[in-house]
């Protein structure tokens, strides 16, 4: 076999991008990138230009974002605890107002800089902008381990996405604009609700049908008992992992949206490892996708 020499060598690694560049021409893609993925300059650049390349590849990239680290490092600050029921942040009065802050203040903000820094034009977005999603207080049940008996949590503001209006979305896919969407929503009886940025993430992609919805977190995807990856999943093995107690804390709302995402008629959906350099065009330009692969 021949050598390729470096320029040949770099033009057929461009090459082989075509037919997946073409499959996704025109097509929504939705890129959860969530708070664990984030915090390192160098991995936020490339992320930043994958999104872009994304975009001037005719793909419509929409990138909703998480955060739950930093807001935890916020609240610490101000002294309120954190806490956790069922994945999800007990979420008071107080704690909504630095979620907002926090979310659609200080990380969105940077994701647009990153991108914008990378040659493209971004907008910094919650569900509250161009009456994109409203939401509703959640209502999440949990069986308790010990006495098997289902219990309703009160999470308090968190809410989950009940009506999404895809105009603003629509609009900025026809233009130059990726949209960067925190994961913050008004309720119809007027508060503002924290939700879970899988949620969100899942609940866009489901209702603009997207070809894809990957979920860039600090794993390098769903882990079995032994901690070994799983590579493929079905909607119901996912569904025993968190039965079982394979899944546990931000993971157990992570595989729910995968599943949701799938039943609402996404076409993949992928978790995977954001701590990658250039995770995204890895996954979705070249044969060498990691992460786990949750199919119907
Ligand atoms: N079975 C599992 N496989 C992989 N990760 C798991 C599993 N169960 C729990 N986790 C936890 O889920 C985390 C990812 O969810 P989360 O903390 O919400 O991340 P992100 O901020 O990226 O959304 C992992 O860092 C890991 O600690
Ligand atoms: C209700 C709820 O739990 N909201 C999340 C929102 C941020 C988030 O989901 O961030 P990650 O994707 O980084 O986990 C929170 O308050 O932490």
């Amino acid at each position: 076999m021949t050598e390729l020499s470096a320029p040949e060598f770099e033009a057929a690694v461009l090459a082989k991008a075509l037919p997946f560049m073409q499959r996704y021409e025109n097509r929504t893609i939705v890129v959860k990138y969530g708070g664990h993925a984030m915090g390192d300059a160098t991995l936020g650049k490339a992320f930043a230009q994958d999104i872009a390349l994304l975009k001037q590849s005719g793909v419509n990239p929409v990138v909703v974002h998480g955060g739950g680290p930093q807001i935890g490092k916020m609240l610490d600050k101000m002294g309120i605890e954190s806490k956790f029921e069922g994945g999800l942040r007990v979420t008071d009065q107080a704690t909504v107002e630095i979620v907002e802050m926090v979310l659609a203040g200080s990380i969105n903000k940077e994701i647009v800089q990153l991108i914008n820094e990378a040659g493209e034009w971004a907008i910094g977005l919650c569900g509250k902008d161009g009456n994109m999603v409203f939401a509703e207080k959640a209502k999440k049940t949990i069986v308790d381990p010990d006495s098997n008996i289902e219990r309703v949590l009160d999470l308090g503001f968190v809410g989950e996405p009940s009506e999404i209006d895809h105009t603003l979305l629509n609009l900025l896919a026809k233009s130059e604009m990726i949209p960067v969407i925190a994961p913050v929503a008004p309720g119809r009886d007027g508060n503002t609700y924290n939700i879970n940025a899988d949620t969100f993430a899942g609940a866009i992609a489901g209702s603009a049908h997207a070809k894809r919805l990957l979920f860039l977190t600090d794993v390098p995807g769903v882990l079995d008992k032994q901690g070994k990856l799983i590579k493929e999943l079905t909607v119901s093995e996912a569904e025993t992992l968190i039965k079982d107690g394979t899944a546990t804390g931000g993971m157990i709302p992570k595989i729910e949206n995968c599943i949701h995402a799938i039943k609402e008629g996404v076409e993949g959906v992928v978790i995977l490892n954001g701590k990658v350099p250039h995770a995204v065009l890895l996954e979705l330009f070249t044969e060498h996708g990691a992460g786990t692969l949750i199919v119907p």
